[in-house]
C-alpha cells in the first residue's frame, strides 16, 4: 500500500494551473517535495488535503479515498502548513488541550517529550514564539498523535541550521521503521539530500519527476559536467536556470 496516491489532480487559477499531477509516496518514504517559487507545490498539498477544491483528480491517502473518509484519515495523519496565524494570545498549553481533544490516539507522554526535544515552553503565548518555533510546535502537535503519514509544507525554511539537521533526522527515523511516511515541501535541497528516499518535482504545475533519490539523480545525470557529482541543487539549477536578459538593469 502506498502512504499517498495521487491521480489527476487539476486545478485552475486565473494566472495558474496545476495540471494532472500524478505521484505516489510509498510507505516508508520521505518524499521531498521540489520546485520553484510559484510551481504549485503549496496548490497541490492543499487541494490533496481538500483546503482548496480541486476541479479533477483522485486522492487516496493510506489506501483510503480522502474524499470518502476525510475525517478518519485526518486522525492519522499529521498537517503543517506554516506557522499559526490563529489565536496568537493563546498560550501554548491551552491550544494543545483543544488540539489533542481531536485525536483519539493522542499520545501525551511523546507531546511531552517533543516539547523537551524542541525546547517549547508552553507557558508562552503563540504571538511569543519566532516562526521556528512556531513550526517546531506544529510539528510536535502532528507528531503526538501517532501520525501514520506527515505532510509539511516548507518545515524546515524558518529553522536554524541545528534545528533542520535535528528534524531532519527525525523525519528519517520516523520513516525508517517502513510503516510511517513523510512529505515535505522545501527549497532547502541539503536537507533532502540527508533525509528523502524520493522525490517529486513540479515545474509550473506539472510534474517533471517522481520516483526514488537515486532515480532523480540518474534522470538528470546528462546535465553532469565534468567528473564532480551533482548536488541536487546542482540539478535544480541547470534544470531551471535561465541566464539573465543582457539588457537587465542591475
Ligand atoms: N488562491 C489563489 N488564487 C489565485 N492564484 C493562486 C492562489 N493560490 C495560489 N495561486 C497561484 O498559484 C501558483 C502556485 O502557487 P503555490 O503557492 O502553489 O506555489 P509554490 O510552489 O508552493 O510556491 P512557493 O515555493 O513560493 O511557496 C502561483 O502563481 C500563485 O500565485
Amino acid at each position: 500500500m502506498n502512504a499517498i496516491d495521487i491521480r489527476g489532480l487539476c486545478k485552475k487559477y486565473p494566472t495558474f494551473a496545476l495540471q494532472d499531477v500524478s505521484f505516489s509516496v510509498p510507505q516508508g518514504a520521505v518524499m521531498g517535495f521540489i520546485g520553484r517559487n510559484g510551481a504549485g507545490k503549496s496548490t497541490t498539498l492543499k487541494s490533496m488535503l481538500g483546503l482548496v477544491h480541486p476541479d479533477a483528480g483522485e486522492v487516496e491517502i493510506l489506501g483510503r479515498s480522502f474524499s470518502a473518509e476525510e475525517k478518519s484519515i485526518k486522525e492519522n495523519i499529521g498537517v503543517v502548513l506554516g506557522g499559526i496565524d490563529f489565536y496568537p494570545k493563546k498560550k501554548i498549553a491551552v491550544l494543545t488541550d483543544v488540539t489533542r481533544r481531536f485525536y483519539t490516539n493522542w499520545d501525551q507522554e511523546k507531546y511531552r517529550h517533543y516539547l523537551h526535544l524542541f525546547g517549547i515552553n508552553e507557558e508562552k503565548r503563540v504571538d511569543q514564539l519566532s516562526s521556528g518555533m512556531q513550526v517546531k510546535y506544529m510539528i510536535a502537535l502532528a507528531l503526538s498523535h501517532n501520525a501514520a503519514l506527515l505532510i509539511l509544507d516548507e518545515p524546515t525554511s524558518g529553522l536554524d541550521p541545528v534545528s533542520r539537521d535535528e528534524l531532519t533526522e527525525l523525519l528519517g527515523r520516523i520513516a525508517a521503521d517502513g510503516r510511517r511516511s513523510v512529505l515535505f515541501s522545501t527549497h532547502i535541497t541539503s536537507d533532502l539530500e540527508k533525509c528523502a528516499s524520493h522525490i517529486a518535482f513540479i515545474k509550473d504545475g506539472q510534474i517533471q519527476y517522481t520516483g526514488t533519490m537515486d532515480g532523480f539523480r540518474a534522470h538528470y545525470a546528462y546535465l553532469r559536467q565534468g567528473d564532480a557529482p551533482m548536488t541536487l541543487e546542482d540539478i535544480i539549477v541547470a534544470v531551471e536556470r535561465r541566464p539573465l536578459d543582457e539588457n537587465a538593469i542591475v
